[in-house]
């Protein structure tokens, strides 16, 4: 089997060429945020000016440029970095390997319920992991803008498989089965530890693992304890925060300050911020900037492969 670098680890240790000069870099950031933002939305490249305009137009209000930034493969952690350069709503600059983001595909192919079943090509992947009824099977679906191809289900437990998706034909997103849920039924409930761990120390073509965390809620110490889990054991992974549509009253009811919160608490796990961005699979947030760091992740692992 090919082995392939694992971005998040790589590239401390293999920068790639890239202009220090601060100017530089900043044109060409800004110029591959524009560009491949405009291909993840499917749009045809538009004329330079227009291209600016709408970039600077995605840049979230509250997402501020002094952020704890993520740099991605191909640019220096020095750079300097212009609010158009960040992905909206998250930490995320966007670097010289963001490409075509799209969506133009997405076939089921099988579930496994060992990690030694997965399917045994040499495609890059993402898993998708977090709490039982977090909204796993619900990104699925908006990342791919099918309704139903991963099922979802207001009771938690209901992906007990490993589920592979075949997007374009060139990369696969992984279902997983949630953890976290003690109410389960004997039968429903699995040994996630055995199952699914095994999965991520093992899977030689994991690009990234998707962290997904409840926004709506206040922290939780199982998320916090998974996070840690898998920065021990090298594992690179993007925070998704999820529900980011739902605000409640009352103490914890507000996503952007259990965001912060969250972050507070991982601070310390991690020499580097981990990259985090924010989403909701009921308005649409966040797919196109998530569906684009993927592409950056998954074109360097890519081109660099050894
Ligand atoms: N408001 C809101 N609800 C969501 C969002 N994402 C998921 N949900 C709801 O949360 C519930 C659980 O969603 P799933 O996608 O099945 O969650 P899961 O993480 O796959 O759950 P398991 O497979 O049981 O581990 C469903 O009722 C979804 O409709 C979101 O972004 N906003
Ligand atoms: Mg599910």
């Amino acid at each position: 089997m090919l082995l392939r670098p694992r971005p998040f680890l790589l590239q401390a240790l293999a920068p790639l060429p890239f202009s220090r000069s601060p100017l530089a870099v900043r044109r060409t950031l800004s110029a591959h945020a524009a560009e491949a933002g405009a291909a993840s939305r499917g749009d045809a490249a538009p004329p330079a000016r227009t291209r600016h305009k709408n970039s600077r137009k995605a840049v979230p209000p509250g997402v501020s440029v002094n952020t704890a930034l993520f740099f991605p493969p191909g640019v220096e952690r020095d750079a300097a970095v212009a609010a158009e350069m960040l992905i909206p709503g998250s930490n995320i600059v966007v670097g010289p390997y963001a490409g075509d983001a799209r969506v133009k595909e997405a076939e089921f192919i099988k579930c496994s319920a060992h990690a030694r079943d997965c399917p045994k090509d040499d495609r890059p992947e993402f898993a998708v992991l977090g709490r039982s009824n977090v909204g796993k099977s619900s990104l699925i679906n908006a990342l791919t803008r099918r309704k139903e191809a991963a099922l979802t289900s207001k009771k938690p437990g209901k992906t007990q498989t490993i589920n592979h998706f075949l997007i374009n034909k060139s990369w696969y997103l992984v279902d997983l089965p949630g953890y976290g849920f003690a109410a389960a039924s004997k039968s429903a409930r699995m040994d996630w530890s055995s199952f699914t761990k095994g999965y991520f120390l093992n899977r030689d073509t994991l690009v990234g693992v998707l962290l997904l965390v409840d926004a709506s809620i206040p922290p939780q110490q199982i998320d916090l304890d998974c996070a840690n889990w898998l920065g021990r054991n090298n594992v690179g992974l993007t925070f998704v925060f999820t529900k980011c549509d739902k605000v409640k009253k009352g103490k914890g009811g507000r996503p952007d300050e259990n965001i912060k919160e969250f972050q507070e608490n991982i601070s310390s796990l991690y020499p580097e911020p981990p990259p985090w961005i924010m989403t909701s699979s009921t308005t649409g947030l966040g797919r196109d900037g998530l569906l684009l760091h993927m592409s950056q992740l998954r074109n360097y692992w890519d081109n660099e492969a050894i």
